[in-house]
């Protein structure tokens, strides 16, 4: 296995978790995991169903404590009370429903819960047009160029989009880690390959990027370094182009049953790595 306590080049990593367990009530969720996020890398989290995954999102974002193990921030070992205490350290969490409002606008989605204000008490108002400079601004940085009216309703992008608004809110507001819960899931070939830069465009500003996610195409794409969970226990962990996109299906559970299931030409295809999304 990768050692996870310094990356290639020397530096600590911005968020570790050391030998981490989880157990609900005699279920073991998470066990003995180390994992490490690097600033200006991408860490991508694979596994199954029940893996896992959501339960390390909770022990990183402050929902859940560690039953024995330690998280650490820059080397200094944390003991998260809320999601709040989590926010404050620059830990952001884009879940996989993603939480903008449809019926409000681009910008003001953006600045939600820290709208820029004008004019002063009683006739403060939200500041629209700078929300809207705001929004603008960063979804062309990310590189979401189609979104050119910050007026225009949320309900009305696509779900790339939405992401898209959603990671370049949390970008906006400090964040140095990201946490990405299945951010491609709900996405066609093409709104994912979107997002799948749009992870890059992030890790490229210096953020740390947990990318979670059961897809080993989309892992290949965007992945520096990859942890396979199954069943709670990191299975493998490995840097970018040391298993192809076949030996990871075959780490997760029923990866097996799901090569048996393709026909040859489709075999040789995933067997080449030839089936990576272009990003
Ligand atoms: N609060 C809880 N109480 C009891 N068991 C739990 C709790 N949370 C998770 N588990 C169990 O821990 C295991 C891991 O769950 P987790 O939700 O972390 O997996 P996951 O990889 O996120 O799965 P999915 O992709 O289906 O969300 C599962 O067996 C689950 O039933």
């Amino acid at each position: 296995m990768t050692n996870t306590n310094t990356n290639s080049v020397g530096t600590a990593p911005v968020v570790e978790l050391r030998e981490v367990t989880k157990r609900f009530s005699g279920v073991t969720a998470v066990q003995d995991l180390s994992l490490s996020l690097y600033a200006g890398q991408v860490h991508c989290l694979l596994g199954e169903n029940g893996a896992g995954k959501s339960t390390v999102i909770k022990l990183l974002t402050g929902v859940e404590r560690p039953t024995s193990g330690q998280v650490l921030i820059e080397g200094d070992e944390v003991a998260f009370n809320s999601p709040r205490d989590a926010r404050d350290r620059g830990i952001a969490t884009v879940y996989q429903e993603v939480a903008t409002l449809p019926m409000m606008s681009v910008a003001r989605n953006f600045v939600l819960g820290a709208e820029p204000t004008i004019g002063r008490w009683p006739f403060r108002r939200i500041d629209d047009r700078a929300a809207e400079r705001a929004a603008l601004a960063e979804l062309e940085q990310l590189g979401i160029a189609r979104v050119r009216d910050g007026r225009q309703l949320v309900g009305t992008l696509s779900g790339g989009e939405r992401q898209a608004l959603a990671i370049g809110r949390a970008v906006h507001f400090g964040a140095r880690v990201l946490v990405l819960d299945e951010p491609t899931a709900a996405l066609g070939v093409r709104e994912s390959a979107t997002v799948l830069r749009l992870i890059q465009a992030v890790r490229d500003r210096g953020a740390a990027v947990l990318f979670i996610t059961h897809n080993a195409y989309h892992a290949h794409a965007a992945a520096d370094h990859s942890t396979v969970l199954r069943g709670g226990r990191a299975i493998a962990q490995f840097d970018r182009g040391e298993k192809s996109i076949a030996d990871v299906i075959e780490l997760m559970a029923g990866g097996a049953e799901l090569h048996a299931l393709l026909t040859d030409s489709e075999r040789n295809v995933v067997d080449d790595g030839a089936g990576t999304i272009g990003v």
